[in-house]
């Protein structure tokens, strides 16, 4: 598992146990989840030291990134089984169900009892938090170590996509009263903005975005992609993933996305974003 430890990709690790015919894809991979989750998914690996590609696979270096296996309808994590309801190949975008159970969303948003405000975004010009026509729901956050569910939920993430919870975000809650919306964004940092680069500079990129749906909502509060055609309605314990940037880190333009305005009801959603390093 050295290979892992020096942050090569879990896929490429498979490929060369799987071409040294000492195991089948299956068995390589059920040894490195194994490897990773006893690792704290790979918790350990180095942040400011580049990814690299197993020896003598690639001459030239290729990034991390998180995956979700996608080979089966279904995944199995330590605690609990997921279903795959769709996947976008390109840009990727996948619809999970039973991520998580209909009390753990019950206890995340107790937790945030009445804690919210108005949601901000990053400033272009200094990256400062500012109140944006544009998102008029209300925010919360769940700091690391601070509730035992959302610690259970960021280990079953951690598993799901392969990535250590320590180079994720905290938990973001964002709730939208009726006409409440967030029009459409994207969520990677723009390294030509010079707002965004402050945010770059603590975690780097972000290469994916989790959206937790924590209620069912009567009416509307889609999550939208112009760019793709496509909306996905909130369901209770249902959760979108979709990759921010190509393997290389670049941001992709088609990830255009927004949440549309609730016409009735309350939406809650709880965002989980992974970042390329460590964020501290
Ligand atoms: O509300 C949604 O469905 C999406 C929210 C979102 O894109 C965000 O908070 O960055
Ligand atoms: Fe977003």
């Amino acid at each position: 598992m050295d290979n892992l430890a020096r942050g090569c990709r879990p896929r490429d690790v498979a490929d060369v146990m799987v071409s040294t015919g000492q195991y089948g894809m299956d068995a390589a991979r059920a040894t490195i989840d194994q490897a990773v989750r006893l690792r704290g998914a790979a918790t350990e690996r180095d942040a400011s030291e580049s990814p690299r590609a197993p020896a003598a696979l690639h001459a030239v270096p290729t990034p991390a990134m998180p995956y979700i296996d996608t080979s089966s309808n279904r995944i199995a994590l330590p605690d609990r089984e997921v279903e795959l309801l769709f996947v976008l190949k390109k840009p990727q975008v996948i619809l999970l169900g039973n991520v998580l159970s209909g009390e753990e969303c019950d206890a995340i948003i107790a937790h945030c009892g009445a804690r919210y405000t108005r949601s901000t975004v990053a400033a272009e010009s200094d990256g400062a938090s500012v109140v944006h026509e544009g998102r008029t729901s209300e925010m919360a956050f769940i700091q690391r170590g601070e509730a035992e569910v959302a610690e259970r939920i960021d280990r079953r993430l951690a598993a799901l996509a392969h990535w250590s919870p320590d180079c994720t975000e905290p938990f973001q809650l964002q709730k939208y009263g009726k006409t409440q919306e967030y029009r459409p964004h994207y969520d990677w940092l723009d390294p030509d903005s010079a707002g965004h680069r402050a945010h770059l500079a603590r975690g780097g990129q972000r290469l994916a975005t989790f959206v937790l749906y924590l209620c069912d909502v009567a009416q509307g509060g889609g999550t939208v992609f112009p760019h793709l055609g496509l909306e996905v309605f909130p369901k209770k314990g249902n959760a979108l993933w979709f990759l921010n940037t190509d393997g290389r880190y670049q941001p992709d333009p088609q990830t255009l996305h927004g949440g549309a305005p609730v016409v009735s009801g309350t939406k809650i959603i709880a965002n989980k974003w992974l970042r390329q390093e460590r964020y501290g």
